[in-house]
């Protein structure tokens, strides 16, 4: 086993300390590090570097099996790796569907093996996500995967008895269903958001609405069932009051927004750049301040980066023909730093907070999102929040190019992760991993 003394880190930002790794877990801190530390100790220049633990995304697309031309699980979660994740949750819209234990067991097995982060595969709601009949989540909770979130993510589940029974069902399991909100008749060929920036374009619009009135019906539906609801990727100010009222009601409800509807908006559409499209789509520039001010009262308690990687066939071509989505996972942390830290509006503890304790407490994840204290294992990363460089997809490690960010100049650059006690990347690079097989 590898082992690592860093040296001068500042723990969430605050005093510095030194931390000792070894075995898998953080063996020393404090003065205790240097001394435990045996000659043959790696010692990585870390001085000044910001600690947090390995952050944990719920929300990840890594397409295997079947749009491997997009991503594979191992280039998607190398990718995470260089994000400063210790952790993806692996969505359910793979061709085939994970809507059965063998293929959620499956991609559980090629995380194991690529051996980057640890890999949590999401379960579908309902077979081959068509909104019929629930799929199998009770056999997906008690296969290897351990599945605890499900999700059609992609597809809304419409349906309020589909829905209704899923909240029941994943009770017994201590799962949560995570809910796509797009209500379908109201976003028929809806291209962005619904506003003036669409009525100057003259493209087809998604209205707020049509996220709202589904995480309205289903706050109701998991207060009656008495279940645990997650809102994906929330957009919107009515959807923050939403939830915001709900949690005042006592109803087991979680919610995520992405780091690009934290800083992006509708108004990036008339670039008619397809990068530019996602859903549910950028949307205003009030609804930004709702969804920062709703991160950071704790109304939102995740930040998911829904990174959704497409190949470039399908992002270089006219808006109408774009497929929705954009990567993510390498640059949700100096987003999350500029719009978050940068103003003022959080802690680098509450970063840790959106970015890894509540995605791992939602998801059920052991040894994920702990505090950075002796005996926890070392799932850690060391950021570098002086650093600003403007993003280069040519530099990405995902398989592909659709970052919105490209050219801009982002704050913070993470310079290494640990996963189990050893490092993924280190010195800002990719570390070849071993194959886990304990
Ligand atoms: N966000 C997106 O625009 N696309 C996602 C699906 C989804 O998250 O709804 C994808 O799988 O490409
Ligand atoms: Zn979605
Ligand atoms: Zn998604």
């Amino acid at each position: 086993m590898s082992e690592h003394l860093l040296r001068e880190v500042r723990l969430l930002g605050e005093g510095t300390t030194d931390l000792l790794l070894r075995d898998g877990v953080i063996a020393a801190a404090g003065t205790d590090a240097a001394r435990e530390a045996s000659a043959a100790a790696q010692r990585p220049d870390t001085a000044g570097l910001v600690a947090l633990p390995g952050l944990v995304d719920l929300h990840t697309h890594l397409r295997e099996p079947g749009r491997e031309d997009a991503e594979t699980v191992a280039t998607g979660t190398r990718a995470a790796a260089a994000g400063g994740f210790t952790c993806v949750h692996a969505m359910a819209n793979t061709a085939p569907v994970a809507d059965t234990a063998g293929v959620v067991e499956q991609v559980w097995r090629l995380g194991r093996q690529a051996g980057w982060v640890e890999v949590r595969p999401v379960g579908a709601v309902s077979v081959g996500l068509a909104g019929v009949h629930l799929a199998e989540l009770g056999a997906m909770a008690t296969s290897a995967a351990r599945v605890r979130v499900f999700s059609d993510d992609g597809k809304c589940v419409h349906d309020p008895v589909l829905m209704r029974r899923a909240l029941e069902y994943v009770r017994s399991v201590d799962g949560v269903i995570a809910q796509h909100a797009q209500e379908p008749r109201l976003t028929e060929g809806a291209q962005m958001h619904e506003g003036v920036v669409s009525a100057e374009l003259g493209l087809t619009g998604w209205p707020a609405v049509a996220e709202e009135s589904i995480i309205a019906r289903d706050v109701l539906l998991a207060e009656h069932v008495g279940s645990r609801l997650h809102v994906c990727h929330l957009s919107t100010a009515g959807s923050v009051d939403i939830v915001r009222w709900a949690k005042g009601r006592g109803i087991e409800v979680t919610a995520e927004v992405t780091p690009h509807h934290l800083l992006l908006t509708h108004e990036a559409a008339r670039s008619y750049d397809p990068r530019y499209k996602v859903n549910p789509p950028l949307r205003t520039a009030e609804d930004v301040e709702a969804v920062r001010a709703g991160l950071a009262d704790g109304t939102i308690d995740v930040v998911a980066t829904d990174h959704a990687p497409h190949p470039v066939e399908d992002k270089d071509c006219e808006w109408d023909a774009g497929a929705f989505g954009m990567t993510g996972l390498e640059t949700a942390l100096p987003v999350v730093q500029q719009t978050m830290v940068e103003t003022g509006r959080m802690t680098w503890a509450d970063v840790a907070r959106v970015l890894s304790a509540a995605p791992a407490r939602i998801g059920r994840v052991a040894g994920q999102g702990r505090p950075l204290v002796v005996g926890e294992p070392a799932n850690l990363t060391l950021v570098d929040p002086a650093a600003r460089r403007p993003v280069d997809p040519g530099e990405q490690l995902s398989r592909s190019r659709n970052t919105p960010y490209a050219g801009r100049e982002l704050p913070g650059r993470v310079m290494s992760t640990f996963h189990r006690g050893g490092p993924t990347v280190l010195d800002g690079a990719p570390v070849a991993r071993e194959e886990v097989t304990a």
